[in-house]
């Protein structure tokens, strides 16, 4: 299995457990490895027959600026059944992190992988 990645895309959100964190908007930082097979792209050399990161990205950015979660496990669960449904991606490792939010920490958050890896 190929992947096509995006990585450190930030995004400016509301998740959050406390009231001033869902009164507030703050960056999120993903991480998406997608499985795919780039063979018929790399044969063709035409973006139709790849998974297009570009497009990923922009769905992924829409979904997180309009989103509202209390706990970074339930938005990344939201990308990445997004992700399953809407793009042909059968195996996807999705990390989501907060920047800033433990002291002392550069970046706080979960990795989770869905689907079958092939
Ligand atoms: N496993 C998690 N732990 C914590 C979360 C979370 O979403 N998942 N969230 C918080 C707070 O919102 C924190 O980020 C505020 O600084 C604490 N622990």
């Amino acid at each position: 299995m190929d992947i096509v990645y995006i990585r450190d895309l930030r995004v400016m959100t509301t998740v959050g457990i406390f009231d001033w964190e869902q009164a507030i908007r703050q960056e999120v930082r993903i991480d998406l490895e997608m499985g795919t097979d780039i063979r018929p792209g790399a044969k063709s050399d035409r973006i139709e027959d790849v998974l297009d990161y570009k497009s990923v990205a922009k769905r992924v950015i829409k979904l997180v600026e309009n989103n509202q979660r209390e706990l970074v496990e339930a938005m990344a669960e939201d990308i990445a059944q997004m992700v399953l449904e809407e793009f042909p991606v059968p195996w996807l490792r999705l990390t989501l992190g907060k920047p800033g939010a433990v002291r002392g920490s550069s970046e706080v958050g979960i990795c989770i992988e869905r689907g079958e890896r092939a």
